[in-house]
């Protein structure tokens, strides 16, 4: 798949350089969720619209991913999308409830009920709608910043699938992988065909780089995530990468598994050059176990942004110290929540771009 579009010339790079792990003059920072609802102008947008009527729409994805950028200099923007687009175009129903999240009115309840499922997904048709979003973002972004694309992992989606939404214990999920080993391969092999070609298609629609969510890595133990999730998750870089080699592409891929502090080891050779963190790992162990073999992004407690703006800064400098300012991506633990004051997102921001300048100066 070859990208057919001319988009205007990157002017900063330091993210995509960070994912190389090459220098940088500051080390460059987003936030998970920073197209959210802590912004007031995201709430007012998206008030009376429906989530996902708003994500099959590519200028209200761009106006929502943009939001941020005129905010705050951060060196990365993520496209407005949601993960749970994928089940969607494997022909189930999900609706966003207000006060409840995302639900599955008819969950996937028994194996049999794979059978329901689209065998061959047609990406371009199903999803075209995000890829165009991505084309017209890049576009309205006027090369300020690269832009991400993104996807769920198969774990992750299945356990929603089967959930029917969000859950604490993720308990009807884990059932499939103890009690029904087979179909839950068959349905993480389903997700991961689809994953791969959805994530060729935002690459060829314009997106810079690639962040894989495995958000519910931390309901599993290690035992079950080296059989359920890493497989997948390494798939999806190594299929992804082939691709992308043929067309001569370089796109930089980020794996982020929540709460998946055992995988560390293995997610660090597991194909993706950066691997983002949850807040539960000190900076220097976590370099220390990956052995300088991937960048890394995180980790800041999303709690931590309600502290005065002088302990934000802190806390970021400890952060720069701990990771140090190469291969490097500043980000926090985990989205951002809607109640959080916007002005210390902006604190956090420059804190990271103030920090690390003074640091590279040492
Ligand atoms: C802003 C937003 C999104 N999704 C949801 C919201 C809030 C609802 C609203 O605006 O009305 C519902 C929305 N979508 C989802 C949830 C979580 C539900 C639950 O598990 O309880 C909610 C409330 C599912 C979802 N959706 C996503 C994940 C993975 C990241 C993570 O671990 O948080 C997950 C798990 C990805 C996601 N989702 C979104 C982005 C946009 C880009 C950005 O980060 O700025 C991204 C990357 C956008």
């Amino acid at each position: 798949m070859f990208c057919l579009h001319y988009f205007p010339k990157l002017k900063n790079d330091a993210f995509l350089r960070a994912c190389h792990g090459q220098e940088t003059n500051h080390v460059p920072v987003w936030c998970m969720r920073q197209a959210g609802r802590y912004l007031p102008e995201f709430r007012e947008f998206r008030a009376g619209k429906d989530f996902f009527e708003t994500c099959r729409s590519p200028a209200a994805c761009c106006e929502l991913t943009l939001q941020p950028l005129r905010r705050f200099p951060f060196d990365a923007a993520i496209i407005f999308s949601d993960i749970l687009v994928i089940p969607q175009a494997m022909g189930m129903d999900v609706q966003m409830v207000a006060g409840k999240g995302p639900t599955f009115p008819e969950p996937l309840k028994e194996p049999e009920d794979l059978l329901l499922l689209q065998p061959k997904v047609d990406v371009n048709k199903e999803l075209g709608y995000v890829f165009k979003a991505i084309t017209l973002t890049r576009h309205k972004l006027d090369g300020k910043v690269p832009l991400i694309g993104f996807t769920g992992a198969p774990w992750t989606l299945m356990a929603y699938m089967i959930e029917g939404g969000g859950s604490t214990t993720h308990s009807k999920a884990k059932r499939w992988l103890y009690r029904h080993p087979e179909a839950s391969h068959k349905l993480l092999k389903m997700l991961t065909d689809v994953i791969v070609e959805y994530l060729l298609g935002q690459v060829a629609a314009g997106a810079q780089a690639l962040q894989v969510f495995e958000s519910h890595a931390g309901c599993l133990g290690p035992v079950e995530f080296q059989e359920f999730s890493l497989p997948y998750l390494r798939d999806i870089a190594r299929k992804v990468k082939d691709q992308l080699k043929e067309s001569g592409q370089d796109v930089p891929m980020i794996v982020f598994a929540k709460d998946g502090h055992y995988g560390l080891e293995d997610l660090s050779q597991s194909h993706y050059e950066v691997v983002g963190l949850d807040w539960t790992i000190d900076p220097r162990s976590a370099r220390e176990r990956t052995g300088g073999k991937v960048s890394l992004q995180g980790n800041m407690d999303p709690c931590a942004l309600y502290a005065p703006k002088e302990r934000i800064s802190e806390i970021v400098k400890k952060m720069l110290e701990g990771f140090g300012t190469r291969g490097y991506i500043a980000n926090l633990g985990h989205g951002l929540y809607p109640d959080m004051d916007p002005e210390n997102v902006g604190a956090f921001v420059e804190a990271v771009h103030t920090h690390s300048r003074h640091l590279n100066l040492k």
